[in-house]
């Protein structure tokens, strides 16, 4: 295999914020099941995520995008290397409630109002209820969901069901929000209207991202990072630095800037498959 692996430039991985996500020399084995062999599905994986940096995730299917984020959230122990959060285990941090987590399909769950979804993480610590009403009343406001706190999630369309389910992530104010493509399942409407809201929202509360997506473009608009993954074993090939002014708006789309990283992005990916095949 002649897969080339191009260090990421120190310039773009160093700032002078603390280190909130570090993966360092993560691989993980899938034990062989049913007649298949082991699968290598990340090997070697090394990067920092700085307080308040949004970074994504691109690379073709299979590439490890979610095994690295479960890693993250302590669903998935690595079979080499570590990964801390906040400075602790995955373990630790998932304990503190660190770690907010939000995947492609909302799953909220069926039988409780918004309000109650949204409450559920603080109710698990043990806040107060007025305490858990109250700030679960401002994440839904903040999502663009009042008025809603009384329905049930099948009642809401899908980009509603994806607010209300960012509004849980964010309830216990984790220091680390994973989103595993969360917008994947939208029209390009919605998902254009959440990007937004998604980059104020992220602006404002100074929140660490890590995002996977399958949409160069979406990563580019959001990340100050992103990070283009090889076919399996998934590896780092390329970090690409996003120095476009924010607040960004989708206009910055236009932009010849962006244009170029999108076209340098997605050389990246397919040189990914080129070497692989
Ligand atoms: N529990 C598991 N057991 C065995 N193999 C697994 C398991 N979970 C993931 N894999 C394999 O590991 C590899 C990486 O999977 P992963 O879901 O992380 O990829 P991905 O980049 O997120 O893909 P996609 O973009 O399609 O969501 C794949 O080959 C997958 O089949």
């Amino acid at each position: 295999m002649t897969q080339t692996q191009q260090a990421p430039d120190p310039k773009i991985a160093a700032t002078a914020s603390p280190v909130l996500v570090d993966f360092q020399s993560v691989g993980v084995k899938f034990k062989a099941t049913g007649g298949h062999g082991d699968v290598l599905a990340l090997d070697d994986v090394s990067l920092t995520l700085a307080e308040g940096e949004f970074v994504s995730l691109v690379g073709p299917s299979g590439c490890g995008k979610s095994t690295l984020l479960r890693v993250a959230a302590d669903l998935l122990a690595p079979s080499s290397g570590r990964a801390t959060v906040a400075g602790q285990s995955p373990k630790a941090a998932r304990l503190r409630r660190d770690i907010g987590f939000v995947f492609q399909d909302s799953a909220l769950l069926e039988w409780r109002t918004i309000l109650a979804n949204v409450m559920l993480p603080l109710e698990l610590q043990g806040v107060r209820h007025a305490e858990r009403e109250k700030r679960a009343l401002e994440l839904i406001r903040l999502v663009g969901l009042a008025g809603f706190e009384r329905a049930y999630p099948r009642q809401l369309s899908g980009g509603m069901r994806q607010r209300a389910s960012i509004a849980r992530a964010m309830s216990t104010a984790p220091k680390v929000l994973l989103m595993d493509e969360p917008f994947g399942a939208l029209d390009q409407i919605t998902r254009d209207r959440l990007n937004m809201e998604l980059l104020e929202l992220s602006q404002r509360q100074r929140m660490t991202v890590l995002f996977v997506t399958h949409s160069i473009r979406e990563a580019i608009l959001l990340s100050d990072r992103v990070v283009v993954m090889s076919p399996r074993p998934g590896r780092i090939r390329s970090i690409l630095a996003i120095d476009l002014a924010r607040p960004r708006h989708l206009a910055v789309r236009n932009d010849p800037k962006f244009i170029a990283l999108a076209q340098e992005g997605l050389a990246e990916l397919e040189g990914g498959f080129e070497a692989h095949g």
